[in-house]
């Protein structure tokens, strides 16, 4: 799991972040090679965000002469270049133009890391052939000529994640992914996440719902106060005991067809 045969994603040692007056990540220590399945869980404002958004740079550690971030082996990244090379999905868009934006188009915006296909961007034939290909992955090419704000919330999910795929180095970043999708709805973005899982897609996933969990994902991180708490194999963490003190009240645990049901 931890292994060194592929190239590490992440390397994080002593990573503190603050954010406004408060320090919400503290002495964050983490290693993830490319094409690992991890989730992340812990309470309402434990820092599962501020840890995406650091990876993104969009927060930033505070200065420390032992702290180190390292994406994709590089310290020093542009912040486009560093975009376009993460998939990172959550429930909101990445901008208000993506409303008017074909489900084809959004998908493209990945290659760019824009809110919409903008006048001056070239799209190559390469990019669109691409785009094609991961419209049929996440199964979206039936309504790819819908504007994203005609679609639904799931069709929309699933452009966000194209739009990921298309540019990223096969990782996506998942922040609570399901959040307002129905019950169909979420059973799709479960059955996608398994399959690219499968496939051979890095997923690091934020979710207050373990059903959300794909039977692929073998590595749990637990975080509380803005610590990483325990960090291990899904079969050791993922269990009624462990949850029941993470979220501090008892959890009832069952499990079907590979995924676990928590309430
Ligand atoms: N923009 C902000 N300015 C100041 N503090 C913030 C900001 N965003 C988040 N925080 C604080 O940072 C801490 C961590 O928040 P974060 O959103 O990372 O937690 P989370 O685990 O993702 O929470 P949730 O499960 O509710 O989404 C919280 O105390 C929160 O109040």
């Amino acid at each position: 799991m931890h292994g060194t045969a592929t190239e590490p994603f992440l390397y994080l040692a002593h990573v503190n972040v603050a954010r406004g007056e408060n320090v919400v990540l503290h002495d964050i220590n983490l290693s993830v090679n490319a094409g690992e399945h991890i989730a992340i869980l812990g309470p309402n404002g434990c820092g599962k965000s501020t840890l995406i958004k650091t990876i993104t740079c969009e927060c930033y550690p505070m200065v420390q002469p032992e702290t180190k971030v390292r994406i994709f082996g590089r310290e020093r990244w542009d912040l486009t270049e560093l975009k376009k090379r993460l998939g990172v999905v959550s429930a909101e868009l990445p901008g208000k133009q993506t409303l008017q934006t074909t489900g084809r188009d959004a998908v493209i915006t990945g290659f760019f890391s824009s809110s919409t296909l903008w006048p001056n961007l070239v799209v190559t034939d390469a990019m669109r052939v691409h785009a094609e290909e991961v419209l049929e992955q996440v199964d979206a090419l039936e309504f790819a000529e819908k504007k994203v704000g005609e679609m639904s919330a799931g069709q929309q999910r699933r452009i966000m994640i194209g739009r990921a795929l298309v540019g990223s180095a096969g990782m996506l970043l998942l922040d609570e992914p399901s959040n307002a999708l129905d019950l169909a709805a979420q059973a799709e973005l479960r059955g996608l996440l398994r399959r690219l899982a499968q496939q051979g897609t890095g997923i690091m996933l934020i979710t207050h719902h373990i059903a959300d969990i794909p039977p692929e994902i073998d590595r749990i991180l637990m975080m509380r106060d803005g610590r990483i708490i325990a960090d291990g194999a899904k079969e050791e963490l993922l269990t009624a005991e462990r949850l029941s003190e993470l979220f501090r009240t008892e959890v009832q645990l069952t499990e079907k067809d590979g995924f676990r049901h928590a309430w």
